[in-house]
């Protein structure tokens, strides 16, 4: 079992480079399945959920090999199976994003019900809707869900909430349908766009990607290519949150600003300056944050995962901030955490009123989930003292060696492995 022991209280400082994102490499990833060749898909995080989807790959019979620093080649030309494992679908939420391609390819595909982060029911019935739209036949038995199409054919789908997966899930669908499907109501994430990025440089035909509008002319093949994935904006700005809680200056190089517009906006309301000059962004803060009001929502709104790590920003704040979340349920796990830190926080339902106090105390506290993991670092990175973060994998299923990279930036920061 590994811990994240942190010293706090020390500014960080200087340069860094952000790495491709989570949320775009594994849609992307397994819609290499209806590739036909060979696809080297690049700047991939090396992460716990993105060594699952490799894993998932593999056992589906494609080779799968990392050709390089981040670049991940797949092959899947030799799947046998549409069973996706079971076990591996229970280790996180984005191994839903097999139905769409298995069924496209294979005409069928067998799975069951995805785990991640606990953040709130989480249903698929969006997905599973959408897919009966567009010809499957599903059939719900002990836990398995298996999805049936001769052949999938166009239609037009609106979708109730514009679900980041049930978005990309379909979209990938119709890539080898017949005929076009539009998908309304979609969601803009940068990430969808990305995916279809992807999928029309092998050949698919999709437009509107990062509107709420999507068509896609199904086609019958697509074909192997090399594909760089976007930057992550949530790491990007997780590290833009730690600088300005540690009253530090960063730089963070590789950056998608236009990616980043809800929370740069919310980060200058709290008087913490931030400079852009094209793929770059500055963060310095040198007296305590404003607090500041915000809501959770779907792209271009405040991202809901970056709602944790900038409620611990909040903590140390002047004044009181009031969040809703809007996007989950139950996504403030978090607070209890930083409660016991010393932080001043009340949740009513799907809103915390966060009250800002002067000073936070190092404790031994428990990540539950990604994001949530991330607020409990940057909270430890502004306390008084020694905080030990447990529950680290929570973490690594989305930050790449983040003990290294606030390493380098001054954090005092180690991994220790507990031996059990
Ligand atoms: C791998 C990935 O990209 N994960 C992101 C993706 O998750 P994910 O794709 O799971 O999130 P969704 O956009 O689908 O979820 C948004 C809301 O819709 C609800 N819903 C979703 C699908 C469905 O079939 N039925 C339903 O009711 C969810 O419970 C949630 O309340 O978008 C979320 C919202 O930006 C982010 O927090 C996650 O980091
Ligand atoms: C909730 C997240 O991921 P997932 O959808 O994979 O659980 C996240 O990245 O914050």
């Amino acid at each position: 079992m590994d811990i994240l022991r942190i010293q706090g209280g020390v500014p960080i400082h200087g340069e860094t480079r952000v790495y491709g994102a989570k949320n775009a490499a594994l849609p992307i990833l397994a819609a290499t399945v209806m590739v036909a060749g060979t696809c080297v898909i690049e700047d991939v995080p090396e992460l716990e959920d993105v060594r699952v989807m490799m894993q998932i790959l593999e056992q589906l019979g494609a080779r799968v090999r990392w050709s390089g620093p981040g670049a991940v080649e797949v092959d899947a030309s030799s799947i046998g199976s549409t069973n996706v494992p079971a076990d591996l679908m229970q280790r996180m939420r984005s191994s839903i994003f097999l139905m769409g391609p298995l069924l496209a390819r294979f005409g069928e595909v067998t799975i069951s019900k995805p785990g991640g982060c606990v953040i709130g029911q989480r249903p698929i019935d969006y997905h599973l809707h959408g897919m009966r739209q567009l010809g499957a036949k599903i059939d719900e038995q002990h836990g398995y869900i298996k999805c049936t199409a001769r052949r999938l054919h166009g239609t037009s789908i609106t979708l109730d909430f514009p679900s980041v997966g049930a978005t990309e899930n379909l979209m990938m669908a119709a890539t080898l349908a017949d005929g076009v499907t539009t998908i309304e109501n979609a969601a803009r994430e940068p990430e969808v766009e990305d995916l279809a990025q992807f999928l029309m440089a092998a050949g698919a035909s999709i437009e509107g990607a990062g509107s709420d509008t999507v068509t896609i002319r199904g086609c019958s093949t697509l074909h192997g290519h090399s594909y760089c994935i976007v930057p992550d904006r949530i790491v990007t700005g997780t590290l833009m949150v730690a600088a300005a809680a540690t009253r530090g200056e960063v730089t963070i190089l590789g950056a998608r600003p236009s990616h980043l517009g809800a929370i740069i906006q919310k980060l200058r309301d709290t008087g913490v300056r931030v400079d852009v000059q094209r793929d770059i962004i500055t963060v310095k803060c040198e007296a305590p944050p404003r607090a500041v009001d915000f809501r959770t929502a779907p792209f271009p709104g405040f991202p809901t995962d970056l709602q944790a790590p900038f409620m611990a920003l909040l903590t140390k704040s002047t004044g009181t901030g009031v969040i809703h979340e809007s996007v989950f349920e139950a996504r403030f796990k978090h607070v209890d955490e930083l409660k016991r830190m010393g932080a001043d926080v009340a949740v009513d339902m799907r809103t915390a009123v966060v009250r800002g106090v002067s000073s936070l105390s190092g404790a031994r506290v428990t990540a539950s989930d990604l994001r949530g993991g991330a607020a409990l670092l940057v909270a430890a990175l502004m306390a008084d003292g020694t905080t030990e973060v447990d529950g680290v994998h929570h973490i690594d299923r989305g930050y790449q060696s983040i003990e290294q990279q606030l390493s380098t930036l001054g954090a005092r920061i180690e991994r220790v492995v507990i031996e059990s």
